[in-house]
Order: structure tokens, then C-alpha cells, then sequence
């Protein structure tokens, strides 16, 4: 079974779960939501830590949840991330890799920020020639 969505849907989500953000010291708060195919939404807000390094980025928040609630690569729709930032907010590396690794290289990924900005994307436009082993999947 696959749904469809709409940016809008996902685009809010991520405003409200932006609204969640733990992020006293970079004090830029980002909310994601991923909608996976038979219709289930999962959010996520940035996590920081005061060793810097152990900071979790929204987009990777959702993407782990959904996996911790038994997503596998694949079962991914579409995502969203809002930052308050110009123009739409542009993930990090790393969210990218992990994008990568759990999305099909064409799901759209919808970058948003607080004043209605919004730039469809895809999960292989945001990282070509992404890392992989043969063994995952
Ligand atoms: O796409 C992005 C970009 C940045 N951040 C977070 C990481 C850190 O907590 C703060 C500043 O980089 O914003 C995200 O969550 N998603």
C-alpha cells in the first residue's frame, strides 16, 4: 500500500516537532518528519549535548525513531525538515549519509524554513555517490 502526501502535511509536522528542540547552545532549532509508505508519521527535533560532538541533528531523530519503531530501508515516503533559516534549511553531511542509507534515492525531501520557503529535493540529489556496503539492506 503507498499514500499519498503532501508537503504541507509533512512540512507542519516538522514545524511542530521543531517546537521540541533541545538545542541550548547552538540555540537553532530544527524539527523533520518522515512519512514511511503505508502512511505512518514519525518527528524529530535537534538533540544537543554539552560535548559538542554528541549533538543529533531533527532529520536523524526521525529517521531513528521510525527505525526503533520497526521501519527498514525502503518503507520511506517522503521527509521534511524546517530550520529557521533564509532560504530552505540545507541538511548536514551526515543526515545526508543516513538519508542515504535508509530512503530510496528518489524519495522527495522537502526543505522548508519559518517563512513559507520550500525546495523539493531528493535523497540522491543531497548526497550522489553516497557510502554503502554491500551488506546492508
Ligand atoms: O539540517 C540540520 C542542520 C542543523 N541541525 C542542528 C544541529 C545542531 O543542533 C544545530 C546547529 O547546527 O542545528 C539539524 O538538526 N538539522
Amino acid at each position: 500500500m503507498s499514500v499519498i502526501v503532501v508537503p504541507d502535511v509533512l512540512l507542519t509536522l516538522a514545524r511542530e516537532a521543531r517546537e521540541q528542540a533541545y538545542a541550548p547552545y547552538s540555540r537553532f532549532l530544527v524539527g523533520a518528519a518522515v512519512m514511511t509508505k503505508d502512511g505512518r508519521r514519525f518527528s524529530g527535533c535537534n538533540v544537543e549535548n554539552a560535548s559538542y560532538g554528541l549533538c543529533n541533528c531533527a532529520e536523524r531523530t526521525a529517521l531513528f525513531s521510525a527505525v526503533a519503531a520497526g521501519c527498514r530501508p525502503g518503507d520511506f515516503e517522503a521527509l521534511a525538515v524546517i530550520g529557521d533559516t533564509p532560504g530552505p534549511i540545507s541538511p548536514c553531511g551526515a543526515c545526508r549519509q543516513v538519508m542515504a542509507e535508509l530512503c530510496d534515492e528518489d524519495m522527495p525531501v522537502w526543505l522548508g524554513n519559518l517563512h513559507g520557503a520550500v525546495q523539493e529535493t531528493t535523497v540522491e540529489a543531497l548526497l550522489p555517490g553516497s557510502f554503502r556496503l554491500a551488506t546492508a539492506g
